[in-house]
């Protein structure tokens, strides 16, 4: 058993059906209910570590195996002398809840005794342990079933790690997240990936005979009056990721300086094809509704390198003539970086949809967009056409903060163009889990934007593992 985040190694998930698939393989060369004993003998051994003190431990089970899970817990935890109560209501002492009322076979809107089960857990004030999933939680999705999951403090995910504890709203509702997987190893790929800290180990940093004219440039379109800000804050990052150039073409009444703030950005007054040849360009940050189309479309025709952001994906959404340029681009030349809201709207579809399945939203927009997509939000999906799609594991509710976005398109360029033959897909989980990392150094309340590029770029020599 092992706590798995912070998460070093870059692990495999697997959904409903090949968690099935690899629990029947594994069943096959074992006595029966053998797998049930390792799961129940783990749930008990972790409620113990957390809750060695005297009281009840109240075990609610469900129906299914995962409630019989909690019943092989609650017989061990009787063995060692606990007091343990198994039922749908909790005793009166109760120290610690094991949440076994549902895991993999949740499929649909948990019925009246079950919601009413997962209303008294989300009452108690002691540590609630949810047995391989948050019961209410969708193991494939990490959207709910119903109106409430339990929110746990500690969630022990069983045989294989599931996607939905760490997108949508798994992440807010498993807690501190353990995984044991049951002495298993899966003899089949994973539907997606949980990308951890190795996956920096794409981004080689230059050698000792780098200079600026070796490090790529970048080419930050958008910042419209009133938001200059937003391409400002994209510009600063790509600089402090490493691009050896960075310029600056702000929308709207031209401007004297890019940065006042940054004497090392530069501004580019034109916006031609020769100015955006050869460059790494990041359009779209605070790009405001108007005098954003014409550059869109230069940059979806010239650029090498293009990262979409914030209103440029809004007028990519509107225009199906911008969309057909963006299906034209070279392959693997394009990443898109959209918010659930963005997303939705380039799929024709709402917020709520994409929420429902953030995974398959982000690999639908991939292969409609012929591009790279960052899904963001709390478990940012990076999914790329015929790839397998990625979780980052890091981050953290600090990053929910204005100006964090500008922030991952920057860097997602000042990686990129110092190394312009990364595959996309790579570069953009790479570039997304280092935001995220930064974002996990918060204590408490929001990262400002330009703090957050400090903590990024102070990123740049990992500390050893
Ligand atoms: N497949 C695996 O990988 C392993 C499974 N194990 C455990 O077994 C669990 C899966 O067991 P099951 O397939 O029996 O599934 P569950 O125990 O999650 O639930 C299935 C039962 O719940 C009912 N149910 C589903 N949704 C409901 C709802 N919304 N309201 C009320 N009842 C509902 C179903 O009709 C069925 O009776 C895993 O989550 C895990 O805890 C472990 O013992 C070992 C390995
Ligand atoms: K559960």
């Amino acid at each position: 058993m092992q706590r798995l985040l912070p998460l070093p190694l870059s692990l495999p998930l697997f959904n409903v059906a090949s968690s099935r698939a690899i629990e029947a393989a594994a069943l096959a060369g074992l006595p029966v209910d053998a797998l049930m004993e390792r799961a129940g003998l783990a749930v008990a051994r972790l409620a113990l570590a957390l809750q060695p003190g005297a009281g009840t431990i109240w075990v609610a089970c469900g129906p299914g195996n995962n409630g019989g899970d909690g019943r092989i817990a609650a017989r061990l935890l009787q063995a060692q002398g606990r007091r343990v109560s198994i039922g749908l209501t909790p005793p009166a002492d109760c120290c610690l809840a094991i949440d076994a009322l549902l895991g993999l076979g949740l499929n649909r809107t948990p019925d009246a005794a079950m919601a009413a089960a997962i209303t008294a857990l989300n009452s108690l004030t002691v540590p609630v342990l949810a047995v391989d999933l948050p019961s209410g939680l969708l193991a494939d999705s990490g959207a709910l079933a119903g109106a409430e999951a339990v929110r746990a403090t500690h969630t022990l995910c069983l045989l294989s790690l599931k996607p939905g504890l760490f997108t949508a709203q798994g992440r807010a509702h498993a807690g501190t997240i353990w995984f044991d997987d049951l002495a298993i190893a899966p003899a089949r790929r994973g539907d997606a990936g949980l990308l951890g800290r190795d996956c920096l180990a794409e981004l080689a940093g230059p050698d000792h005979a780098a200079h600026k004219g070796s490090q790529g440039d970048v080419l930050v379109i958008g910042g419209a009056p009133g938001m200059r800000g937003a391409a400002r804050l994209a510009a600063r990052a790509a600089l402090a990721a490493g691009a050896g150039r960075v310029y600056l073409h702000l929308l709207g009444e031209p401007v004297e300086e890019a940065d006042p703030a940054r004497a090392e950005l530069m501004l580019a007054v034109r916006c031609e094809p020769q100015d955006l040849a050869g460059k790494t360009v990041a359009i779209g940050c605070g790009g405001g509704q108007q005098g954003l189309a014409e550059p869109l479309a230069a940059a979806l025709r010239h650029a090498p390198r293009l990262i979409v952001d914030a209103d440029a994906l809004n007028a990519i959404a509107a225009s199906p003539a911008l969309q057909q340029l963006l299906r034209q681009r070279a392959p693997l030349s394009s990443v898109l970086t959209p918010h659930p809201l963005e997303a939705a709207r380039l799929l024709g579809t709402d917020t709520a949809r994409v929420q429902a399945d953030r995974l398959d939203a982000a690999q639908a927009l991939a292969e409609r967009c012929a591009a790279t997509i960052v899904l963001k939000g709390s478990g940012s999906v990076i999914a790329s056409p015929g790839r397998r799609p990625q979780l980052c594991s890091s981050g953290s509710a600090a990053l929910a903060s204005a100006g964090s976005g500008d922030v991952l398109a920057g860097w997602i360029a000042g990686l990129w163009a110092p190394r312009p033959a990364i595959e996309p897909h790579l570069l953009a989980g790479a570039a997304s889990f280092w935001h995220g990392l930064a974002g996990e150094q918060q204590a408490a309340g929001p990262l400002r934007a330009g703090d957050l590029i400090e903590r990024m770029h102070a990123l740049h020599a990992p500390p050893e593992d």
